[in-house]
């Protein structure tokens, strides 16, 4: 059945923007970050400091596979890394899956995540000035992954709304 994949780096929105879209195209949104919490009673933060970063990928991978095999026709929201890591990105070309990139500016990032990030043990620690040069580069190493992707929506000064009709666009 239809996958409907979203990725981009962590803030790009997701998890917000997949909500929405499932309620306009009536089609059930899984976050892979909640379902591995779910999976194992833990949040992502406790994963990361209790197993480590290595344990964390490793559950994202089993996770992900799951979700793509599942009978249901799903949006999936995926973590920033998961297609960094494991072959994940080599998933998102099976036949069933539309992936799409959600890009955004190292600035739209960095205003976004600046206010939001506790939850996201990678950059809970960072200083403001430290998160805007770690972004940068992660960023840059990120991106060929994230290309893999078959559509790119861009997500700069758009509102959810805006970004979720772009989306339902280039899935029609
Ligand atoms: N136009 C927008 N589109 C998406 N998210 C936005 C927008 N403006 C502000 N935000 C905020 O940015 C954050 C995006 O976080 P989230 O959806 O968790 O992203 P991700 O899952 O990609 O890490 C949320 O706090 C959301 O409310
Ligand atoms: O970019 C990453 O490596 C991560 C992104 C997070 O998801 P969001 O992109 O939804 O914040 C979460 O999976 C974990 O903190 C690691
Ligand atoms: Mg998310």
């Amino acid at each position: 059945m239809r996958k409907i994949v979203l990725l981009g780096y962590m803030g790009c929105g997701k998890s917000t923007i997949a909500n929405k879209l499932s309620k306009i195209i009536e089609i059930p949104f899984v976050d892979l970050d909640k379902k591995i919490e779910e999976k194992i009673n833990l949040s992502i933060n406790a994963i990361f400091e209790k197993h480590g970063e290595i344990y964390f990928r490793k559950l994202e991978h089993e996770v992900f596979v799951e979700l793509l095999n599942s009978p249901d026709n799903l949006i999936i929201g995926l973590g920033g890394g998961t297609p960094c890591y494991a072959n994940n990105h080599e998933l998102l070309k099976s036949d069933n899956v539309t992936s799409v990139y959600l890009k955004a500016s190292i600035e739209t990032l960095f205003n976004r995540l600046n206010h939001n990030k506790s939850k996201r043990p990678l950059i809970a620690d960072k200083s403001e000035d430290e998160m805007k040069e770690f972004i940068a580069k992660h960023l840059f190493d990120r991106s060929f992954y994230y290309n893999q992707a078959q559509y790119k929506v861009i997500v700069d000064d758009k509102t959810v709304e805006e970004t979720v009709m772009d989306i339902v666009e280039v899935l029609a």
